[in-house]
């Protein structure tokens, strides 16, 4: 390696690696061979150098730092620490010390996955996790054993809480808070107090709650919030839970101690013991923490040729490189489903004179979905593939925008618009991860560009895809359309062309024309959602349906689709009624 490189090389890993070792941290010995031997962890990053030290001092913290820089284990590994030291050693009967909450199943997963390495030689220290979609009784049973540290989903860990009786939580030590927004995003306001209500944990103060196994020593409860994106409901959730916490990460921007206009509850710690102890007032206009090395662009297209168009760059992607993982993000489970069948089962091609010459698959790579209307057995089959898979394209919902690290994802394409710049900030944060290489490209339609100065506001600036280009790669029928001759990508040959054999596709397959109505309106629906000042941005009013049944690859008049939409809008309310649908659960049918 040359000098200049070595040099760069250097310097990137100055921006994430901390100079110290983990052992100088404080943390065991023991643990720091864990953390090298089956993680592969040489040196704390520089999150986890900040926080493992204030973790370890028992101070509540809020930690807040950009996506993929190794918050989970900044927190779990002082837990492990103080678990592991205490004589006499802990057992099963001492039930749970530390509860790890986070907003998705498969998060809980990943954090029990990185539990169970760091635990290899802690055996005494039992790991385990709760979540919706499993089995209760089987739940209730591992609750009963015992497990010390604890990874849950809110709603299935209150319902423990409130009908488990064999589960012991007396020794409770730690509550942690990862991705908090996300999780009172979902709806888990309610659910979060009342955990907080019956494990005695809210405004703090309740240091040894009677209970505790008489040789153990009375613990004092130690809080920590931490999310890559700061919002106004996890400043009440910092106020309702944290006591006097110290904040890490927040940088000198968010940090304005002088101005009240946008600070929603204020953290506040007025000690200074050369930490970092500051008062916080995160504004929902600050900017968000990305991946320096992150490549963020936006394509602009127009309606009706979304579906060709996002077809063209998946296949331009993987025939640049053909391994590579990339993750495409939509809005609905229907818009999954759909798309997924589409990409691979579509044969198309370009050159064949004939329909009856199309017997190659369109796309040549492997493809997976997520979301969460799919079997809880199939969501982990697909997570644990897509995980391993050296070469992959996975269709989600913002299912896997939170938390989930899959290694080596190159490039995040956003088809459907996030909606808030923290979900864009999630979503772009599952790629260029701890100085890894990662491309965004954000799919916009004309009426939509504001949603740039939106991102602008919060810091988050991208540059335009250089689209007519990517499509002038693709020969039709022997011949090359350059770029420059075509002002619109609606009259581009190529667009027109795989258009029209997508249309046919579809109509020739009532499966996939089902799917295409499906997932049409539901994406109608999920338009309709945007909230607050993205209303303006994103105008159902604005959108021709016409060209949103093309987006599809749908010839029907958009009013026949419509009728079916109402039907299904209808269908849905009288189910969601016989169910009981709490408002968490409709906030929550988009993923
Ligand atoms: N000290 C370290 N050395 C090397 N790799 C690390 C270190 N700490 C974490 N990692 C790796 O970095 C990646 C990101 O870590 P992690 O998932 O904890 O990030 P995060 O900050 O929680 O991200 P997000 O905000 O997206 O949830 C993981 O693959 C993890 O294994």
């Amino acid at each position: 390696m040359d000098s200049k490189k070595k040099k760069e090389e250097d310097t990137k890993k100055s921006e994430i690696f901390a100079s110290c070792s983990f052992s100088a941290l404080g943390l065991h010995s023991t643990l720091c061979n864990q953390l090298q031997e089956r993680l592969g962890f040489e040196a704390p990053t520089l999150v986890q150098a900040q926080a493992i030290p204030v973790i370890l001092s028992g101070r509540h913290a809020l930690v807040n730092a950009a996506t993929g820089t190794g918050k989970t284990v900044a927190y779990l590994a002082p837990i492990i620490h103080h678990l592991q030291s205490y004589t006499p050693k802990i057992d099963r009967d001492n039930g749970t010390f530390a509860l790890v909450l986070v907003p998705t199943r498969e998060l809980c997963l990943q954090v029990y996955e990185i539990l169970q390495k760091l635990l290899h030689r802690f055996h005494w220290i039992v790991p385990g996790y709760i979540m919706g979609g499993e089995n209760r009784s089987k739940e209730k049973a591992r609750l009963r054993k015992g497990i010390s540290i604890l990874v849950a989903t809110p709603g299935r860990l209150l319902d423990h809480l409130k009908n488990t009786a064999s589960f012991v939580h007396t020794n409770l030590r730690w509550i942690i808070f990862d991705e908090a927004d996300r999780i009172l995003e979902l709806g888990f306001g309610k659910e979060i107090e009342d955990i907080l209500d019956l494990l005695g944990s809210r405004q703090i103060g309740s240091v040894g709650k009677g209970n505790q196994v008489s040789s153990l020593p009375i613990f004092q409860r130690q809080n920590l919030l931490l999310s890559a994106t700061l919002n106004e409901k996890v400043n009440h959730l910092a106020k309702i839970s944290l006591e006097n916490p110290v904040t890490i990460g927040l940088d000198d921007k968010k940090i304005q101690p002088e101005q009240s206009v946008d600070c929603i509850g204020t953290v506040e710690s007025d000690e200074d013991d050369g930490l970092e102890y500051r008062k916080v007032t995160t504004s929902s206009t600050g900017d968000y923490k990305l991946p320096a090395q992150l490549v963020q662009r936006y394509v602009k297209v127009p309606c009706g040729s979304r579906l060709a168009v996002l077809f063209s760059i998946i296949k331009h992607l993987f025939e640049r490189e053909a391994s590579r993982k990339i993750v495409v993000f939509f809005s609905t489970c229907d818009a999954v489903d759909f798309h997924y069948a589409l990409l691979s089962e579509f044969r198309w091609s370009p050159n064949s004179q004939s329909e009856a010459e199309n017997t190659e698959r369109f796309l040549k790579c492997n493809i997976l979905r997520l979301h969460g209307s799919m079997k809880q057995e199939d969501r982990r089959t697909t997570f644990q593939a897509f995980k391993t898979e050296k070469s992959a394209l996975l269709l989600s919902t913002d299912v896997a925008a939170r938390g989930l690290d899959f290694p080596k994802v190159r490039c995040i394409i956003q088809y459907d618009s996030p909606g808030e710049a923290t979900e864009y900030v999630h979503r772009v944060g599952r790629t260029a991860r701890l100085g890894e290489k990662g491309d965004s490209l954000l799919f916009l339609q004309p009426i939509e560009v504001d949603y740039l100065q939106d991102l602008e506001k919060h810091g988050v600036s991208l540059t335009e895809y250089p689209i007519l280009k990517v499509l002038g790669s693709f020969p039709l029928y022997g011949q090359v359309y350059r770029a420059k001759k075509f002002a619109s990508l609606d009259l581009h040959p190529w667009v027109l062309y795989l258009q029209r054999a997508l249309e046919s596709f579809i109509l020739a397959e009532p499966s996939m024309n089902k799917l295409a109505q499906n997932a049409f309106c539901s994406w109608v629906r999920a338009y309709t959602a945007h909230r607050g000042e993205l209303k303006r941005i994103f105008m159902v009013k604005k959108l021709h349906l016409g060209h949103v049944s093309r987006s599809f690859g749908l010839k029907q008049q958009p009013s026949l689709v419509g009728q079916s939409f109402q039907t299904q809008s209808k269908k849905r309310k009288r189910e969601g009624k016989q169910k009981g649908l709490s408002r968490k659960r409709k906030a929550n049918r988009k993923t």
